[in-house]
């Protein structure tokens, strides 16, 4: 048991378990409310943290309580031999789960030697089931592959496998049903995500956004009783849908008879900063206490003394706000605080 004053408490009194390392900032697609514009700035590859000093901050990170790392990015499967990043960290003591958030494009031919190597859950973004739509939002994605990683997912026995849908007005909002109908027949849980103003211009989001509230009544008018699933229960595939570790930010429903889930994610209309266990490592070696805002402090100096970079952790999340105000400052350029980094900058 840690004593409460090595544990990551905020001043909100928040304790902080799971950290999300994003191991690059390149990407190998473009997603329009990720990177938009053509323009692509990326950390050169000498300021990138290396997989040990990865692995030096984790280490710090699980002795004052962190059990659970999302390996994230840009696109981390660009980074050559994941699966070595992956067994070090299972090594840690303290780390139970090692979750990897990723397009999908690089996946098929990797998923079993990532699963062997330690990599518990996988979270695929696939934000249409349309080749060409799914091309054009992504700027140059190709669906079949993602498919094909996602086969290639079941086959190697992940424990849970999630898909991330961010749903956009005009975009995408008319595959709602599409996505739904393959909850009833694949162990899945597809999430739908509300876009964020983040890295974003605010007059560009405010077109795109909209919130998740209308699909349960989607769900009604097709005739699906959509029942809650509160974590770990009522599963038709435990091994796929989920665990009792499953304490992220969707709320998660099941249509009758249906052998998935889906799940919402609603960081805009209905935030759940308040239940935020979360802090972030930029892939050139910043921690950052909150997605949204723009604080974030440098790693790199201290890696190799465990004492000091605890205390940065410390400071990071004396300073971290309670809340973000995406409503009220939507990426503005003016302003001092809100988001600078693109999504891809930051993992999500
Ligand atoms: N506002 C906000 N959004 C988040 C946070 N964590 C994840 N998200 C968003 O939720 C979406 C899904 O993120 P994933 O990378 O799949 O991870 P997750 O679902 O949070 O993680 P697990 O619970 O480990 O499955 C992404 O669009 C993230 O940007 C958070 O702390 N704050
Ligand atoms: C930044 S990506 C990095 C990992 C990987 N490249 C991928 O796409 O899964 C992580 C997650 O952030 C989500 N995301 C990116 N920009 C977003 C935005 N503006 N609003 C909501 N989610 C966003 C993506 O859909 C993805 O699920
Ligand atoms: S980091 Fe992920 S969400 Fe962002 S552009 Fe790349 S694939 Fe798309
Ligand atoms: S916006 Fe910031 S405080 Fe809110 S849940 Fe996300 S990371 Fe946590």
């Amino acid at each position: 048991m840690k004593s409460l004053s090595n544990l990551l408490v905020d001043s909100f009194g928040r304790v902080h378990n799971y950290v999300r390392l994003s191991i690059t900032d390149r990407c190998n697609l473009g997603c329009q409310y990720c990177r938009p514009g053509n323009k692509a700035e990326y950390t050169p590859q000498m300021d990138l943290l290396t997989f040990d000093e990865m692995v030096a901050i984790v280490n710090a990170l699980a002795e004052m309580g962190v059990t659970k790392v999302r390996i994230t990015g840009g696109e981390p499967l660009l980074r050559p031999r994941l699966e070595e990043l992956v067994a070090k960290l299972g090594l840690i003591t303290g780390i139970k789960r090692i979750g990897l958030t990723t397009n999908g494009m690089l996946l098929a031919s990797k998923a079993r030697a990532l699963r062997q190597a330690g990599l518990t859950d996988v979270n695929i973004s696939l934000d249409s089931l349309l080749p060409e739509r799914y091309a054009r939002i992504t700027r140059g994605g190709d669906l079949g592959r993602v498919l094909d990683a996602i086969e290639a997912c079941f086959e190697a026995g992940f424990e849970t496998l999630k898909l991330n849908v961010v749903l956009m007005q005009g975009v995408n909002d008319d595959e709602v049903e599409s996505f739904l109908r393959l909850t009833l027949n694949y162990p899945l849980r597809i999430r739908f995500i509300e876009y964020m103003p983040i890295g974003v211009q605010a007059e560009g989001w405010k077109a795109g956004y909209m919130p998740l509230e209308g699909i349960m009544a989607q769900c009604a008018e097709k005739g699906w009783n959509a029942r809650r699933v509160e974590p770990s229960g009522g599963l038709s595939n435990p091994s796929y849908c989920g665990t009792a570790d499953d304490s992220g930010p969707a709320r998660y429903y099941r249509i009758s008879g249906a052998a998935g889930q889906f799940g919402l994610i609603s960081p805009v209309s209905d935030h759940f900063c308040m239940a935020c266990n979360r802090l972030r490592i930029t892939a050139d070696g910043y921690v950052k206490p909150c997605l949204y805002w723009n604080d974030e402090w440098d790693l790199k100096p201290f890696i190799g003394n465990d004492e000091l970079l605890r205390q940065v952790f410390r400071q990071s999340l004396e300073a971290k706000p309670q809340r973000h105000e995406m409503l009220v400052q939507p990426s503005c350029k003016s302003s001092q605080h809100a988001m600078h980094r693109q999504m891809s900058r930051i993992g999500g």
